[in-house]
């Protein structure tokens, strides 16, 4: 669990201390007053990713030229800075030399956003990142894999817009493309077949119906990543561009036997990616032996009261979660004794105690 978190220079937050409980809590305010940003500093605090920013540039405060994220995540002090370009990262005061090595021992995140319902209508683009996201939590080599698989797909795909290009070097790209695209695809399938019997469970109990959620990973190099390329040779040539490859994955996903993209309702659309989401949680801690924290940007508003006490009673009770919120109006019963956090204009009150 996260027992505390203190921010410089993030979004923002100009200075930032913060403590927690085991519950986490939950934060209130207008728009654009922080809440989020509080969520997305955990979330690169543990993860070294941000759910809305590609770079670490856009989170340093306006006119700053760095930012520090530090906070004491299950009993180890993490500490990640950035300044001009560089980042550092340390745990316990020492600094660590590799992402890989931090990530090793920090710990476990499931976003939950209002986005998510992208997840079912949007590109596949999306749904790679969630693999990726729960990926990379899983298996160490993932991320590595994933990056090195990205750089020669550029660097092929620019080889290939040339009007003749030469064999030799396509070939040593697609040698790269190879290992690490077979690496990625069986990461990618068996956390897809962990993750399909544990979505459907979940959509079962959010929509309190017998709805079936079929989850199924749609490889983008089926039979392996050499025979795809092999099969895509000729049209590649004539698009210039890599066709075969975990670039091109998708999850195709089907509630009752039809596509979810083009006969889900909006609700079942919503509840879908809850249940996806409910589902990485569940196999991370299946798969790891960690509890995640529950990171929920602004959910709970957009949920019938039905779903909103569904997905609250399908959390993990012991699991630590954090929530925005612009009201509190639809907290009734069991969250009024939740740790309350204020937040407006770059500060936070804690303005209920537990
Ligand atoms: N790098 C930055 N430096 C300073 N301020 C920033 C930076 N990036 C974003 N902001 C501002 O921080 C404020 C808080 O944004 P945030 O998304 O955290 O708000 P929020 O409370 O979650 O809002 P909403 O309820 O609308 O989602 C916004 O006014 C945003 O423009």
């Amino acid at each position: 669990m996260l027992k505390s978190l203190r921010l410089l220079d993030f979004r923002c937050f100009e200075q930032l201390s913060l403590e927690f409980s085991e519950r986490g809590g939950i934060f209130i305010g207008d728009n654009a007053q922080g809440k989020t940003s509080i969520l997305e500093a955990i979330c690169v605090l543990v993860r070294l990713q941000s759910p809305r920013a590609k770079t670490m540039r856009p989170l340093v405060r306006f006119e700053s030229t760095g930012l520090g994220i530090a906070g004491d995540c299950w009993d180890r002090d993490l500490a990640v800075r950035f300044s001009r370009g560089t980042a550092s990262l340390h745990i316990d005061g020492e600094e660590l030399p590799t992402q890989n090595t931090f990530l090793s021992q920090s710990g476990l995140i499931v976003w939950m956003g209002n986005e998510d319902v992208d997840l079912i209508r949007g590109s596949g683009g999306g749904r790679r990142r969630y693999l990726d996201f729960i990926c990379s939590q899983l298996d160490l080599g993932y991320r590595r894999a994933l990056s090195r698989y990205r750089r020669a797909l550029k660097s092929r795909n620019l080889l290939l817009k040339d009007r003749d290009p030469r064999d030799a070097e396509l070939n040593a790209f697609a040698e790269i493309l190879i290992e690490h695209g077979d690496y990625i695809s069986a990461v990618r399938d068996r956390v897809v077949q962990l993750i399909e019997p544990l979505a459907n469970a979940a959509q079962k109990e959010i929509s309190v119906s017998d709805e079936q959620l079929a989850v199924l990973y749609n490889s983008g190099s089926d039979g392996g990543m050499r025979e795809a390329l092999a099969a895509t040779a000729e049209s590649e040539r004539r698009q210039r561009q890599t066709l075969a490859g975990p670039h091109r994955d998708d999850l195709k996903l089907a509630i009752n036997g039809m596509p979810a993209a083009d006969f889900a309702s909006e609700g079942q659309q919503r509840t879908i990616a809850l249940a996806l989401k409910l589902a990485q949680g569940e196999a991370l801690k299946a798969e790891a032996g960690k509890t995640p924290v529950y990171l929920l940007d602004d959910i709970f508003g957009e949920l019938d009261p039905t779903r909103r006490n569904a997905l609250m009673d399908y959390l993990p009770t012991e699991a630590q979660k954090f929530i925005t919120t612009t009201t509190v109006d639809w907290m009734v019963g069991e969250w009024e004794p939740w740790p309350l956090f204020e937040v407006s204009e770059g500060g936070v009150k804690r303005c209920l105690a537990e």
